[in-house]
């Protein structure tokens, strides 16, 4: 609640305002009836300049009525709408701060459906609330005063309507809460199946999974049909209900008014017998507003209660400390580009055991290191250390002699590059996805990072060059394209210290050459921390670590760790068959 309250304080003005106006249209449509009944006594006593009169006034307030509404929902539209956006932002800009393990106890799957539909039942809940909440308290209590007032003797008519639908309305409701949990759970199931297959539908054409992928959308869409017609058939039952109650309450005012006044039928009581038949259809008028006030609050009960859930679950975002934090008075500094890992130990999240273990080494300033390890052997979940997408569990990383966690972040931003293994490009341009490595870079720039990572070629055949278009994840690019693009990206800033996490895989092994060449012309103070599937890539390196189950077994120079590695000299031996070992 907190959250939402701190994002309404922005729009005190208009809340106001809102609740003002529905309060004026709730008076306007209490006063109607009555006003109503007036007219009608004025009718029947022929009274012309009564009928004139009020019926000016019964026009008035009417028109009163209908612009404090159009208000009304302007206001809590303009409130609803803004405390939504400002609502979406702020949880956007808590996730920006949050670290890799901070998004991944989530999932981004789960914080995209937070920043879309929870945001959206949360704007609805404080639409509903302005448009209905102080009306629902004034309608019900307003119209009950008035409906007693006006018959009196039909008390027991008002209560029992009253009874009738809260009966009516928590039955429903009870069968609806059940249904419409089940029809929010396979509304996400049909939303996951259609992503995940449009994401992936080259892998569905090319296994031919077409049939298989119907099949399995077709079993949730029919259940999700199951849910929405089951909560169909109960708006099918209710509303007939809310009607043959409503319609029974007219017919007995009618008919018991009516049997009141056969019973005392003398010219005497004519003027009050003109009161009471004038007065019915402003009771029934009543009735109905009492009505509609039970069922928009019963609705309004259930829709908040979803939508509480919805706010539950941006607190969630809201609160959460972010698990990396930058010390904001640190200085910017420029450093040089050693590296060194002091007993570094990691593991990730809620895992039990450490994928890093006791990890010690330096890379010195310029120098060209090699990381190799069979898959899943820890290569990536150590490099993602230096830049500090993840803080080690124990030991220290020293990035220029200094501990990396009293860095300022710029500073960590500006010296460190990581090109990742899954190259993602935004949609965009080619020049706004490089300009994530440098802000200011310019066709200079471009030119001399682009011919590092040899896509400079292919970027000065396309019509627009820098400024052609990228679309969502880079799809109208070729995965060596992208993954030359990404190199580009990293370069640009000239980092002190560049990883390279298997970023060369999609390209041939001239143009990987190459890269490692113009990174080793260009780049000479840089250091260069190349994982690798392959020997032959590192092999040249200065250093080369190798892992072996998130333990460091063996460093040095390729022909040292030949003679020294079992684990090195294994991993060599199966290659040097498949691809020349230079
Ligand atoms: N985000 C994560 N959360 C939990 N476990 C992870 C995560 N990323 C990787 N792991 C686990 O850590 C281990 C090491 O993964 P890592 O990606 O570091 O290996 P790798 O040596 O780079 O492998 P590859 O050569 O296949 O890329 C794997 O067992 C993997 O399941």
């Amino acid at each position: 609640m907190n959250t939402l309250f701190k994002q309404m304080k922005n729009y005190k003005f208009m809340t106001f305002l809102s609740i003002v106006f529905v309060a004026i249209m709730a008076i306007a449509s209490l006063w109607q009836p009555k006003l109503l009944q007036e007219v009608l006594t004025a009718i029947m006593e022929d009274n012309l300049d009564a009928i004139n009169t009020l019926g000016v006034w019964l026009i008035g307030v009417a028109v009163v009525g209908l612009i404090a509404g159009i208000a009304n929902t302007i206001a809590s539209a303009k409130v609803a709408q803004g405390v939504g956006a400002d609502l979406r932002e702020a949880a956007f800009r808590k996730i920006q701060t949050f670290s890799f393990s901070n998004i991944e106890r989530f999932s981004s799957g789960n914080l995209v459906v937070r920043l879309t539909n929870d945001i959206t039942q949360v704007q609805n809940l404080v639409m509903m609330t302005l448009q209905s909440l102080t009306r629902i308290p004034i309608i019900f209590i307003g119209a009950f005063v008035m409906a007693m007032f006006t018959l009196p003797q039909l008390w027991w008519i008002i209560i029992l309507l009253i009874v009738l639908v809260a009966i009516v309305l928590m039955v429903a409701f009870s069968f609806m809460g059940r249904y419409f949990g089940k029809l929010q759970h396979y509304l996400d199931k049909v939303n996951t199946i259609a992503k995940e297959n449009f994401a992936g539908i080259r892998v569905v054409k090319s296994f031919v999974q077409e049939d298989n992928e119907l099949k399995r959308f077709t079993k949730t869409s029919d259940k999700l049909n199951e849910y929405t017609i089951k909560v169909g058939y109960i708006f099918s039952i209710i509303i007939p209900s809310f009607m043959m109650i409503g319609n029974l309450a007219v017919v007995g005012a009618i008919y018991f008014v009516g049997s009141g006044i056969l019973d005392n039928v003398t010219m005497a009581d004519m003027p009050n017998i003109i009161t009471t038949i004038a007065a019915i259809p402003s009771f029934i008028s009543y009735l109905m507003q009492i009505m509609m006030a039970i069922i928009i609050g019963g609705m309004l009960v259930s829709f908040s209660s979803r939508a509480f859930i919805s706010l539950g679950r941006l607190n969630e975002i809201m609160h959460t400390n972010p698990d990396i934090v930058y010390d904001p008075n640190a200085p910017e500094e420029t450093l040089p580009g050693t590296v060194e890992f002091r007993n570094v130990s990691f593991k990730y999240n809620d895992d039990e055991e450490l994928m890093l273990k006791n990890i010690s080494f330096t890379a010195n300033s310029g120098e060209m290191v090699g990381v190799v390890g069979a898959t899943g052997a820890g290569k990536s979940t150590l490099v993602q250390l230096i830049p500090r997408l993840y803080d080690p569990t124990d030991g220290e990383i020293l990035i220029g002699g200094k501990d990396l966690r009293t860095l300022n972040k710029n500073t960590v931003q500006n010296t460190i590059a990581i090109v990742l293994q899954k190259a993602i490009l935004f949609s965009g341009t080619i020049a706004d996805n490089l300009r994530h490595g440098k802000k200011q870079a310019n066709l200079e720039d471009m030119n001399r990072a682009s011919g590092i990572a040899q896509a400079k070629e292919f970027i000065e055949k396309l019509d627009t060059q820098y400024e052609s278009h990228v679309q969502e994840r880079g799809n109208n690019f070729s995965g060596g394209q992208k993954q030359r693009i990404s190199i580009t990206r990293g370069v640009i800033g000239d980092p002190r210290i560049l990883i390279l996490d298997d970023s060369t895989s999609a390209l041939d092994a001239r143009s990987e050459k190459l890269v490692k060449e113009a990174l080793n012309h260009e780049l000479t103070d840089t250091t260069t921390i190349i994982v690798a599937q392959k020997i032959s890539s590192v092999v040249h390196a200065d250093k080369i670590l190798v892992l072996d189950n998130g333990e460091l077994v063996g460093v040095g120079t390729h022909k040292e760790l030949i003679q020294n590695s079992d684990v090195y000299r294994e991993i060599y031996e199966t290659q040097k068959g498949k691809e020349v070992v230079a």
